[in-house]
């Protein structure tokens, strides 16, 4: 919970807001404590070049947020920092040391945790179990260690207590000894948040954390990922629902293309003329957010359906199944996709898979 506040926001946030006052608003933009810097990082799928980086820096104790539309390589981006996909070029560094070419499990016990758009619980294991799985790797995987008995006999105790703090701080203590595949999917995007933080990490990366969530537990997890902040950890996410990013982001980044094409406060972004252009062409003269109200109001879907309807049958000539093929190679989905469970983040996919589908038409011939 907040330390302290002022004037409504917490001391915390206006840290992160003061730190990020001046930054320019444009891509690449240095900021004055940078956690996680990447540079010129590529990463190619046959003739398509799905991460084109040429640099980004992100603000420790922040909160930032990475948008763009469907397939402007936001994922891949992820995976390529955390080490579950390889770079053909570039290099990025968390705290000043190196990471390329580390694997997950170092990237993780470096401080640098992810959580995935389809979430990655292992659904036989109980809450409990996959909780003491996200602290593997620690002290007591050594040999010498091993040994002694009483060393990782306290290492254990340790590991269960925090495992079972963090679940009554998500409240899912209730749950501890169920199956993670009889929860909900909130409940398992907050059972991958809470296993993340077991490895008391100081930056959390969420890959689209709202996506699959109960309109009940949107609330909830909204104050789980600014309590991160509160916490002193810093913050990336990848996210669709502009709701969210607008509530919690200190800071937005464009993807599109590949490419960061726009950085800045979230409303200066959202109503940048080259972000609004990556989400959807033709409506230069409006911001994002009125191009969801008429979204919800079915005008633009409507029009958005009938440009979609056109370019789609020449698409289904030509494009391979979409999101089958984004999963890196190295990365295993150990279930099916969490069901939408009629969250408010539709709205905001639809714009952004509207602009994905109608922008990857012509890009992704041939690509995968
Ligand atoms: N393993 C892969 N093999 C081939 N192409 C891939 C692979 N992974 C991703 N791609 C392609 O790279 C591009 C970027 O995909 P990525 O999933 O990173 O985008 P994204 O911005 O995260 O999209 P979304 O918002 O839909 O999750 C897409 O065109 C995708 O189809």
């Amino acid at each position: 919970m907040p330390d302290d506040t002022m004037g409504g926001l917490s001391v915390r946030r206006e840290r992160a807001l003061a730190a990020l006052a001046d930054v320019p608003r444009e891509p690449g933009a240095k900021k004055a404590d940078p956690i996680l810097v990447a540079d010129d990082v590529k990463r190619q799928f046959g003739g398509l070049l799905a991460v084109d980086v040429d640099h980004v820096e992100i603000q420790r104790g922040s909160i930032t947020a990475l948008i763009g539309p469907n397939g402007a390589g936001k994922t891949t981006f992820f995976n390529l920092l955390t080490g579950f996909d390889r770079a053909n070029n570039g290099s990025w560094s968390f705290n000043g040391r190196s990471l390329h070419g580390t694997p997950p499990y170092r990237v993780a016990r470096i401080g640098m945790v992810r959580t995935f758009q389809l979430t990655k619980a292992l659904s036989k294991l109980t809450v409990i179990e996959n909780m003491r799985l996200g602290a593997t790797g620690q002290r007591g995987e050594s040999f010498w260690r091993a040994m002694f008995p009483a060393l990782w006999r306290s290492q254990e105790d340790d590991i269960t207590e925090r495992a079972e703090d963090l679940l009554r701080r998500f409240k899912l203590d209730t749950k501890r000894d169920d199956f993670a595949g009889s929860l909900s999917g909130g409940q398992r995007k907050l059972l991958e948040m809470a296993r993340a933080l077991m490895v008391q990490p100081e930056l959390v990366m969420l890959d689209e954390p709202m996506a699959g969530v109960n309109p009940a537990l949107t609330e909830s997890l909204l104050e789980h990922v600014k309590d991160l902040r509160e916490q002193g950890m810093t913050v990336l996410f990848v996210e669709h629902d502009m709701d969210m990013v607008r509530d919690i982001a200190d800071w937005v980044i464009v993807m599109g293309q590949g490419k960061i094409l726009a950085e800045g406060p979230p409303e200066a972004v959202m109503s940048d003329h080259k972000v609004i252009d990556a989400y959807l062409g033709a409506h230069h003269d409006q911001s994002l957010a009125e191009l969801e109200e008429q979204l919800e109001g079915g005008a633009l879907a409507e029009e958005v359906a009938a440009e979609l309807g056109q370019e789609g049958a020449a698409a289904d000539d030509e494009a391979p199944t979409a999101k089958a093929d984004t999963t890196p190679p190295g990365t295993t989905e150990d279930e099916a996709p969490t069901t939408t469970e009629g969250d408010g983040a539709q709205t905001a996919d639809v714009t952004a898979e509207a602009a994905g589908a109608a922008r990857n038409n012509g890009d992704d011939k041939g690509g995968r």
